[in-house]
């Protein structure tokens, strides 16, 4: 499974672990940025990832800035995107099973990082559910 990921400058350092995480746990990783703890600014980063998963460049995405609040907005911009802000892995299990998430948006100032890594795991093995989820799907692209 092929991952794309970005973050903004409070994302760049738990970016490089959950890129750890992946590639030692078999994923493939497209790194969309940032590249440095440089102030940048969050919506291109979360609009690169999203356009990654959209155009089959990536299975999914996970994105990353401070709260984790900016970052899923710009994702969740790019139509056919479903961007989840989780903080535990319980709304990484459900945004799965119920929303279909096609990237799991994080705030590295707002969770720990074995937390996150949990989060990122649970969000990569969990399968959407369908059924009675579908329909409700299909009315967030009207
Ligand atoms: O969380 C964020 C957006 O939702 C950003 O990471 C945050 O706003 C960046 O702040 P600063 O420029 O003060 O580091």
């Amino acid at each position: 499974m092929k991952i794309a990921i970005g973050s903004d400058h409070g994302g760049f350092e738990l970016k490089e672990k959950v890129i750890k995480f992946l590639t030692g746990n078999g994923y493939e990783v497209l790194d969309l940025g940032c590249n440095s703890m440089d102030s940048v600014d969050y919506p291109k980063y979360g609009r690169l990832v999203g356009e990654a998963v959209i155009e089959k460049k990536a299975d999914k995405g996970i994105v990353i800035c401070g709260t984790g609040i900016g970052i899923s907005i710009a994702a969740n911009k790019v139509k056919g995107v479903r961007a989840a802000l989780c903080t535990n892995t319980t709304m990484a299990r459900l945004t799965r099973e119920h929303n279909n998430a096609n990237v799991l948006s994080m705030g590295a100032r707002m969770v720990g990082d074995i937390l996150a890594l949990e989060m990122v795991d649970v969000f990569l093995t969990t399968e959407f559910e369908g059924g009675r989820h579908q329909k409700r799907i299909d009315q967030l692209e009207g």
